[in-house]
């Protein structure tokens, strides 16, 4: 039988340290040394918290997303690792040294140029197109899910809300609200639990207005929205008064020092009519259109 590159045996997974929780359960650095020599690779091993949350079929369908995704923008599948008995098991992905965007860009903001984020943003447009090519809908674009392989790529990650469409409907439409962040979800989202690659556009717009942040905690989307939601929200949940001030066409402010082209394009992202945002590969085209400008 030939091989399975993809088989990772849970004796030579060693454990080296956390790296953080992620939608299904916790992920870990460990190093695959089937030698015993500690010459082996390193991987980043997202282990299913058992009977906590989605339970195995719904990780099951997390691997089986990822195992088919061959992108240069997208966090390479490396494989699985049962343990046991096959009862447990866990999806290892390759390891991205410069860990999450938000980290990244916050860490390096002093030095960090225009012309770089938008390099970063045209390389998740990427990412999201060829998403879209699969009739995947990712669900949870945001900053601290790019994860930076070096200080000129960025990959999507964490494939734990990933909808595939329907062959029928140009959407996805939830049962019950779900557990995506509210402040990057299109008004569609918020008001019908209907997901698209056009919510996905709306969420990239926030990762622009992210990055353009620094992702500054103290400007993150979360922050600034219950700001003008107010503090004392009675009855109404935060998510009615989200979709109100959004019907309002209240938007997230302009970053300080944010460049006014890039400011317009986030808005083109929350355009409140779904079918008048622009497609992620309309978006690619202006945000490389901006970097040639910007020499
Ligand atoms: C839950 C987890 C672990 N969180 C983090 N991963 C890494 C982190 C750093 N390097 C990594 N290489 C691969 C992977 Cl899958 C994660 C990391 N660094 C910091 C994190 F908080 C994660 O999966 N986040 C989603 C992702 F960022 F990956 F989209």
């Amino acid at each position: 039988a030939p091989y399975d590159h993809t088989l990772f045996e849970e004796r030579h997974l060693c454990y080296i340290s956390p790296l953080g929780r992620g939608n299904f359960g916790c992920v870990e650095l460990c190093r695959y040394d089937p030698l015993g020599d500690n010459t082996g690779e390193l991987v980043a091993v997202k282990k299913l918290q058992p009977n906590k949350g989605p339970d195995l079929e719904d990780f099951q369908k997390e691997v089986k997303t990822l195992s088919v995704l061959h992108c240069d923008y997208i966090v390479k599948y490396r494989g699985v690792c049962y343990s046991m008995g096959r009862l447990s098991m866990s999806l290892v992905m390759e390891y991205l040294p410069y860990g999450s965007l938000n980290g990244y860009v916050w860490t390096n903001r002093h030095n960090i140029t225009t012309r770089r984020m938008l390099l970063f943003a045209s390389q998740i447009c990427k990412g999201m197109e060829y998403l879209q090519t699969l009739r995947y809908v990712h669900r949870d674009l945001a900053a601290r899910n790019i994860l930076v392989a070096n200080d000129s790529l960025v990959k999507i990650a964490d494939f734990g809300l990933t909808k595939v469409l329907p062959f029928d409907k140009e959407y996805y439409r939830l049962s019950q609200p779900g557990q995506s962040p509210l402040f990057w979800l299109a008004p569609e989202c918020l008001n019908e639990n209907k997901f698209s690659n056009k919510s996905d556009v709306w969420s990239f717009g926030v990762v622009l207005h992210e990055l353009f942040t620094y992702c500054d905690n103290s400007l993150n989307p979360k922050r600034i929205c219950l700001q003008e939601i107010g503090q004392n929200v009675q009855g109404t949940s935060i998510s009615m008064h989200l979709a109100n001030m959004l019907a309002n066409n209240w938007r997230l402010p302009a970053p300080p020092g944010c460049p006014p082209k890039v400011y317009s394009l986030m808005n083109d992202c929350w355009t409140y009519d779904f079918d008048k945002r622009p497609t992620f590969s309309d978006l690619s085209r202006k945000v490389e259109n901006m970097i040639q400008d910007d020499r």
